[in-house]
């Protein structure tokens, strides 16, 4: 069996959970409000500039050449590929990039980075590759079932959201993501293998109020005007 087997059956529920959130099914039959989107939108980005540095740790971390390009291919994914997706909707939005990358990271988003880096920083390239997993299988899990669920697709202004999570190339960085980690879990003791599982579960539970903090269009408690 391998060990994202055993981790599927940890986040089903978790992840199924994402499917009946009103955020995620407002992006499948294009319903979803314009500004909750926008609060993706800047928000996502600024979170996959700190994502971006989990891959290059990972890359340090890496115990050989192959794995170092698995990283490294991830990282170039996610610079070149999936903020590109994040730059097209912002220019027809008329938001510019500085004004993407002005952001100030919510209390989640904040949050959930910084458990990742924490992990990263700490632990062995295998943390790193947990830290990664989440994010990039539960989206393209999300994107192939919005696909499924809603085919007739031609007028949701979310269209190019869903095919780029469900098409070919971001299954393909997902795998990557996938065989990266059953790699580095290979012939690990049990009490590690469980330190990596809860990882994948957290990280999980932070995609889901990550979803919450879009849809209320949360940032932070208090307005302080920093
Ligand atoms: C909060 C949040 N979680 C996951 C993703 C999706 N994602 C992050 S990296 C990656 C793979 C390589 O780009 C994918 C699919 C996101 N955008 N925002």
């Amino acid at each position: 069996m391998k060990f994202t087997d055993r981790l599927w059956d940890s986040v089903e529920s978790i992840w199924n959970g994402y499917l009946e959130h009103p955020f995620v099914t407002g992006l499948g039959d294009g319903t979803l409000d314009q500004g909750k989107f926008q609060h993706w939108l800047k928000q996502d980005y600024v979170y996959l500039v700190e994502y971006s540095r989990l891959m290059a740790i990972g890359a340090e971390k890496s115990p050989d050449l192959k794995t170092m390009s698995m990283f490294s291919e991830m990282l170039h994914g996610t610079l070149f590929g999936e903020m590109e997706l994040h730059r097209g909707y912002a220019a027809e939005f008329g938001i510019l990039e500085e004004e993407l990358l002005l952001t100030e990271a919510s209390a989640v988003n904040t949050a959930y980075t910084s458990y990742m880096l924490n992990h990263a920083q700490r632990g062995d390239a295998a943390a790193v590759a947990a830290c990664l997993l989440a994010c990039a299988w539960s989206y393209n899990y999300i994107g192939r079932s919005l696909s499924d669920k809603y085919p007739e697709q031609e007028n949701n202004p979310y269209k190019q959201w869903v095919e780029t999570y469900s098409g070919e190339d971001f299954t393909s960085l997902n795998g990557t993501a996938m065989t990266l980690l059953n790699k580095l879990a290979e012939g690990k003791p049990e009490r590690e293998l469980a330190l990596l599982e809860e990882i994948v579960v957290k990280t999980s539970l932070y995609e889901y109020m990550f979803w919450d903090m879009c849809e209320n269009q949360e940032e932070w408690p208090i307005k302080v005007g920093l």
